[in-house]
């Protein structure tokens, strides 16, 4: 091969890997590049030790015995997928009904407006994002409110990424992040006029326990709206197929025990809340939430490789492949949870903190 040929042939390969990592690498084109997957505010050599710590906590969800250890094995989650998701899926770490003819961001965007009209919050006034990730709800409603939203998240690393898009999208005035745990709030009783939480709660050991935190800090008269992960009045405790893919869906997405649908509007009620609407967002007439995640399969599969590949010359912390591999199941299982109806991630609940407490008995 004469050197001429030898520098095209050269220059084809590079061009070739340039396209795959950083072009194709991106499965949601505004997520982060393949090349800057971290893992969060963990030290690279430390990934792989601290993915098997989690894999070993949350491997039995429902045998999870030591209740206050969770919310620092969801940070440690989420330090090792925040970075993934940015990257694979975007900047709203959530789910929302697919809408014919539009795109999944415009679906989503429209997921995440509905929500803070169902709280009917006016502009300038404060609201609550309860476990916030990288902001991505928390900006697409301070645009459409322009109502002033301060977020909470437990992860560090999502606190500096969030604070980071916030002033990217010229959103600072109106968005503010706070790192913090969201069942023992750093904030004042009474002092928010509206809260909402898109797909968080479900990480909260005891649900009551954060609703009570979220009843305390708003103020009387204030809505609050929650898209909850739930099993499904379809699901039988008795039948195997959905008992795996429930805990499948539970061991990969740092979750303590999936609730039924029936037991959120129960727990509302006896933090104080009056409900006003219930409603699984998923049902029909809704469009399946599930088809983003499946049509996405082979892009996972890409993914898998460029993952390996950046791991295997040092780019990627070790413990990403395993991380990725523990995601790319749980899509799975996901949209198995999806298909069969055993679940639902946008079990819509809206209550109000009753004006005063001898209106709520
Ligand atoms: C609410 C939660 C998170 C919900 C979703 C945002 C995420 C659940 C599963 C995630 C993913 C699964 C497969 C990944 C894929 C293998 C990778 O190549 C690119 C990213 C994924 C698509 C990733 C993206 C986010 C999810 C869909 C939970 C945690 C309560
Ligand atoms: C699946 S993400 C959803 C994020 C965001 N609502 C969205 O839709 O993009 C769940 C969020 O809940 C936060 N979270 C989980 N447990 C928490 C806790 N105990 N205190 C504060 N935040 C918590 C996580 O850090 C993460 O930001």
């Amino acid at each position: 091969m004469d050197s001429l040929t030898l520098f095209f042939t050269g220059a084809l390969v590079a061009v070739g890997i340039y396209w795959f990592l950083c072009v194709l690498g991106p499965a949601e084109r505004k997520g982060k590049r393949a090349v800057d997957l971290s893992g969060g505010s963990i030290s690279a050599e430390k990934v792989q030790d601290n993915y098997k710590q989690y894999w070993s906590f949350f491997r039995r969800p429902k045998e999870i015995e030591t209740a206050e250890k969770v919310p620092d094995f969801v940070d440690t989650f989420y330090n090792l997928v925040t970075d993934i998701y940015e990257w694979g899926w975007g900047q709203s770490f959530h789910f929302s009904p697919s809408i014919p003819g539009k795109s999944h961001k415009d679906a989503t965007r429209l997921h995440e407006e509905m929500a803070v009209d169902l709280i009917q919050v006016k502009p300038g006034q404060k609201i609550l994002d309860v476990g916030c990730g990288v902001g991505g709800p928390m900006r697409a409603i301070a645009s459409h409110s322009r109502a002033n939203v301060v977020g909470i998240t437990i992860n560090e690393y999502q606190v500096n990424r969030a604070r980071l898009h916030n002033k990217k999208a010229g959103l600072d005035a109106l968005c503010e992040v706070v790192c913090g745990n969201f069942l023992q709030m750093p904030f004042d009783d009474n002092s928010f006029d509206g809260a909402y939480s898109i797909e968080a709660t479900c990480h909260a050991p005891k649900l009551e326990e954060v609703y009570a935190e979220i009843y305390r800090v708003l103020k009387p008269g204030s809505m609050y709206v929650s898209y909850e992960w739930v099993t499904t009045e379809k699901f039988k405790a008795e039948d195997d197929e959905h008992v795996e893919v429930i805990q499948g869906i539970e061991r990969g997405d740092a979750l303590p025990g999936l609730r039924a649908y029936v037991d959120i509007a129960e727990t509302a009620k006896k933090v104080g809340f009056e409900i006003v609407k219930e409603k699984d967002l998923a049902s029909p007439p809704a469009e399946p939430w599930w088809t983003r995640l499946k049509m996405g399969r082979l892009a996972y599969w890409r993914n898998h490789i460029v993952v390996q590949i950046l791991s295997a010359v040092g780019v990627a912390p070790k413990g990403t492949v395993d991380v990725h591999e523990m995601l790319f199941k749980t899509a799975d299982y996901l949209t198995r949870g999806g298909e069969t109806g055993i679940f639902s991630p946008m079990h819509m609940i809206l209550c109000r903190k009753p004006e005063s407490p001898e209106e709520s008995s």
